[in-house]
């Protein structure tokens, strides 16, 4: 199945726009690996370097080359902490926290030409580091969705410098699964309201017969 991206919406990268604009987010069943070349393909990632189950494991058996620079990313960050203001589920005051770097930030990942297959389409991969851990040790849901919010921000201002850099070429357009729904644990529809809010132009593939939510 050929999927194509919105085609009256071209990649743009918006200001976080009020709640009120119209949705950008258009989702289909179909294989996210099926987008059309050139685009980008966005997943939920741990800060540890590890692209185990799931979609991941898909990623990291088709582009092991990209994975290699989303894990040397992840281990040079290993010691690095920041803080982060993040908005209290409970009380709703904002707070600080320490987080592990690159908790709360997107990796671009340009196509890797070692990546290429013939008849394989290029593709970006984009990494929301959404968890600082994976299996038993995943992140609480409240925390992975703070940090999705705080990575698809990071992701916003990325593809605003890349466009704005001109010497590179940029993503044409955005496809993501849905991610931090499966292995993370998070339901769908918290996600969704985080992507809605972004601002972000993304198009939603989810395997058929697997509920999507469209507008
Ligand atoms: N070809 C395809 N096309 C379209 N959609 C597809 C698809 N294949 C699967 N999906 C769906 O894509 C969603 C994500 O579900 P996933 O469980 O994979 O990811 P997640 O974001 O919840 O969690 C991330 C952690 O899982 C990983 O593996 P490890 O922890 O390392 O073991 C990482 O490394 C992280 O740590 C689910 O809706 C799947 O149905």
């Amino acid at each position: 199945m050929t999927m194509q991206a919105q085609p009256s919406l071209p990649l743009s990268v918006q200001a976080a726009g009020p709640i009120s604009t119209p949705t950008r987010i258009t989702e289909l069943p179909g294989d996210l690996f099926d987008a059309p070349e050139g685009s980008a393909l966005i997943h939920a990632c741990n800060t540890q370097g590890s692209w185990g189950g799931g979609i991941a494991g898909t990623f990291k058996e088709r582009y092991p080359t990209a994975y290699q620079v989303y894990r040397s990313h992840c281990l040079g960050l290993l010691r690095s902490r920041e803080t982060h203001k993040i908005r209290d589920m409970q009380t709703h005051n904002m707070t600080s926290i320490s987080v592990q770097k690159p908790l709360g930030t997107a990796l671009i990942i340009p196509p890797q030409p070692a990546d290429s297959r013939p008849g394989r389409k290029k593709h970006w991969i984009i990494c929301l580091f959404t968890s600082a851990g994976y299996g038993r040790r995943v992140d609480r849901r409240e925390q992975i969705i703070n940090h999705t919010y705080a990575a698809l921000r990071d992701l916003q201002e990325k593809l605003v410098d890349l466009r704005l850099d001109g010497t590179e070429p940029v993503p044409t357009a955005l496809f993501s699964c849905q991610f931090n729904s499966g292995l993370f644990g998070v339901p769908w529809r918290d996600t969704r309201v985080a992507l809605d809010q972004s601002g972000l132009h993304v198009t939603v593939i989810y395997p058929p017969g697997q509920t999507g939510k469209t507008e």
